[in-house]
């Protein structure tokens, strides 16, 4: 069972060895991984599977049909990210602060009454697309709670209706598209409420906003001359997929590992962040960067459940030559099992425990302060965010965001499992893809007092 190249296959021979495995693949990715390894002592393997990796790549998720065609020739809006959105991050902060404060005090206002909590994972993801939405579209749209629903539902949907796209005959697709976005929802609904405000937003060639500097503006700013409003929203819609259920997620995780710790730890990391607010005069970049616990916990969940069992999805352009008589051919998927990074002892001891202030100890012990053990860090040992050219625009904006949530959720709130649960949620997985537990509740019980809000 080898392929073109010669590059073998994990599991049983033939057709049936093939589905069995692919089966496999969908429900329980990590035990392939680890028979290719035991099978293969660490070189390359191929992985049978029955829909294609569900990571964000532009051919998995069939971007002509469920966003648009024109964004592939030139994906400015990753460029926006790395340059103006960038820069502009320090004045992002009081916004996402404030949204933060508003957004939490209402969902979790009763959380402390109720015995039972809120759904982390749910609650989390309409908390980020709102709190995002801030300074990404704006004040107005990110509190319309019909808009919240539609880009929520958008970016739950995308990556379930590629696969079926991807499966039908090429004169099908838009059809296939429209029958199954009526059902779902896919971009129409969010584009109803994205189009007539940028229309209202731009008048006479002249940008208008309630605040310079939104990631909208920066994407009006930076279009091309034949760029359509429509287009622009369009490439609004990427971002808000990029951004909701990734950052959605490592939220959820960390939240899952924050309520398991003593209340000591809990402790530490408020006092962290409150001498940090207090020498840096407020929620600045200054303060956020001595989050480091906070940071740290972030970076850990990274490497310990990331988003997927594996890494940089990329096709070969070329017929790549691996030394050793195997070859890549030209047009082949390949991808970094990046769990067997994260979890080699070499390089992280104690790799199967994961600890919330593996990062901020190591900062301590070696009495570096630099990025290097920052959660928005890549390098060839961290690979959550990808690496290389296409390593994720987004993550330095994804760092601040998550790191003020947090500390606000320490700050203000208590958090504990109800009563009844006394381990951690377990994990779920699909084809590659690590997913934390969608029904798992913690209670969020206000501290009662309002310190550093401002
Ligand atoms: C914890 C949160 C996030 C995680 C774990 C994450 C992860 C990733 C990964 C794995 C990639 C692919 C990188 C590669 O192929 O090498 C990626 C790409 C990308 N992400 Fe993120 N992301 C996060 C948040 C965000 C946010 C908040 C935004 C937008 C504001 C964003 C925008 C993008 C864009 C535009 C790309 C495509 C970059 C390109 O192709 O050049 N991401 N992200």
């Amino acid at each position: 069972i080898s392929y073109s190249g010669g590059v073998p296959r994990v599991g049983s021979p033939g057709v049936l060895g093939y589905i069995q495995t692919a089966l496999k693949w969908t429900i329980h990715a990590e035990d392939v991984i680890k028979e290719g390894r035991q099978q293969f002592f660490g070189k390359p393997f191929v992985i049978p599977t029955l829909f294609n990796e569900m990571i964000a790549v532009n051919e998995d998720l069939q971007l002509p049909y469920t966003m648009d065609e024109h964004q592939l020739r030139n994906p400015y809006q990753a460029r926006v990210l790395r340059t103006d959105v960038n820069r502009a991050i320090p004045s992002y902060i009081p916004e996402i602060l404030d949204e933060s404060v508003l957004a939490m005090n209402e969902a979790f206002k009763h959380s402390g009454q109720e015995a039972s909590g809120v759904p982390v994972f749910d609650t989390m993801t309409f908390l980020i697309a709102r709190i995002s939405n801030r300074v990404i579209l704006g004040k107005e749209l990110c509190r319309n709670e019909n808009f919240l629903n539609a880009i929520v539902r958008f970016a739950e949907t995308t990556p379930l209706m590629a696969p079926f796209i991807q499966w039908s005959p090429l004169l099908l697709r838009p059809l296939v598209y429209f029958v199954l976005s009526n059902i779902l929802g896919g971009k129409k609904q969010p584009l109803t409420y994205i189009v007539p405000y940028l229309k209202r937003r731009i008048k006479e060639g002249q940008i208008i906003t309630e605040k310079s500097g939104l990631v909208s503006e920066y994407l009006i700013q930076n279009a091309p001359a034949d760029e359509s409003i429509e287009g622009i929203a369009v490439r609004l819609l990427n971002i808000n997929f990029g951004s909701i259920h990734t950052s959605s997620i490592f939220i959820t995780q960390t939240l899952f590992e924050i309520a398991l710790l003593p209340a000591e730890d809990i402790e530490s990391m408020r006092t962290e962040v409150k001498e940090a607010l207090d020498s840096e005069g407020g929620w600045t970049k200054g303060a956020l960067d001595k989050f480091h616990k906070i940071d740290s916990a972030l970076r850990e969940i990274g490497r310990y459940y990331g988003l997927m069992y594996f890494a940089l999805p990329r096709y070969t352009m070329v017929d790549c030559d691996l030394g050793d008589g195997l070859y890549v051919p030209l047009g082949h998927r390949v991808a970094i099992d990046m769990t067997a990074i994260h979890f080699d002892p070499n390089i992280y001891p104690d790799p199967y425990r994961c600890d919330v202030f593996r990062f901020s100890k190591l900062r301590e012990q070696n009495g570096d302060d630099s990025a290097k053990y920052g959660f928005a860090t890549v390098d060839s040992s961290y690979l959550p965010f990808g690496a290389g050219r296409h390593a994720c625009a987004g993550r330095f904006f994804a760092a601040m965001e998550l790191k003020i949530m947090l500390a606000h959720i320490l700050l203000e709130y208590d958090i504990s499992y109800p009563p009844c649960v006394n381990q951690r949620p377990s994990n779920a997985t699909f084809n590659g893809a690590i997913i934390p537990d969608t029904k798992a509740r913690i209670i969020f019980k206000p501290r009662g007092h309002q310190d550093h809000q401002s």
